[in-house]
């Protein structure tokens, strides 16, 4: 379980994240949602540990990892996604799915099926360079890479920004598969509302720093989510 208790964040003087709290469970869905510039990217790196909390606690698997650097918090089973996916454009798909070998021990190198199962279309495409594939694909291998780290807490930021509906749906699929597995927290950063409403078991909305509504995914009120949604 993840426990997000009471942090702060901050750009030199600009506050970015005020007393925020969360928590995510494995085997559930955890969405983050709320307008541009509230503060959920900024939520995504204090958890995985891009960038530091100035106060609070993050505790994952019982264990405070909030002075964690991210390269540690890898080898203890977090895993995130970024925003804009941040594929290497020169290097192939299968070196960019060996880049997620980092955290892993040498014996434990090495992709499992099931990666090429979720996403078949990455199968038939890894040689080609990361840079000549579409936006959709390019999530989808950003997502591919993430797994191959075999996460205990995957974070999401944004995976449908930009993506054709198509993708959008594969991603939906793949992100129900881990979850019906049941070995994963999953944080997803989202704001598409229907795409989070249909994944979310349990969900927190941000404005300017603060999380201003939480709850489970079946109490969340459309109107009153939406309302910290529209500008
Ligand atoms: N590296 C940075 N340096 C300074 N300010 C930043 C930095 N990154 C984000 N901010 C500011 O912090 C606030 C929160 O940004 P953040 O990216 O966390 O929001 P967000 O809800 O994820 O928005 P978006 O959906 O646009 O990514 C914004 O006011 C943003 O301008």
């Amino acid at each position: 379980m993840l426990v997000v208790e009471n942090i702060d964040l901050y750009y030199g003087a600009s506050q970015a994240l005020k007393q925020v709290s969360l928590t995510a469970e494995k085997g559930e869905v955890t969405c983050i949602l709320g307008r541009n510039g509230v503060g959920k990217s900024s939520l995504a790196r204090a958890i995985t540990g891009r960038h530091p909390v100035r106060s609070g606690n993050i505790v994952w698997e019982g264990k405070q990892i909030g002075g964690m650097g991210p390269a540690d918090r890898a080898r203890n089973g977090i895993a995130y996604v970024p925003q804009g996916r941040e594929i290497f454009s020169q290097l192939t798909v299968l070196e960019n799915l060996y880049t997620g070998y980092a955290p892993l021990k040498r014996r434990e190198r090495k992709i499992s099926s099931e990666i090429y199962d979720l996403f078949p279309v990455l199968k038939d495409m890894l040689r080609r360079r990361g840079g000549d594939l579409s936006g959709g694909q390019q999530q989808q291998l950003a997502i591919a890479r993430a797994l191959v780290t075999r996460p205990r807490l995957l974070v999401l930021d944004e995976p449908t920004e930009g993506i054709q509906p198509s993708i959008i749906k594969d991603i939906h699929n793949v992100i129900s598969i881990l979850r019906q597995q049941g070995e994963m927290a999953i944080v997803l950063v989202e704001q598409y509302f229907d795409f989070a409403r249909e994944l979310a078991d349990s969900y927190a909305v941000m404005d300017r720093g603060e999380v201003l509504l939480s709850g489970r995914g079946k109490d969340m009120v459309e109107e009153e989510v939406r309302r910290h949604m529209t500008v």
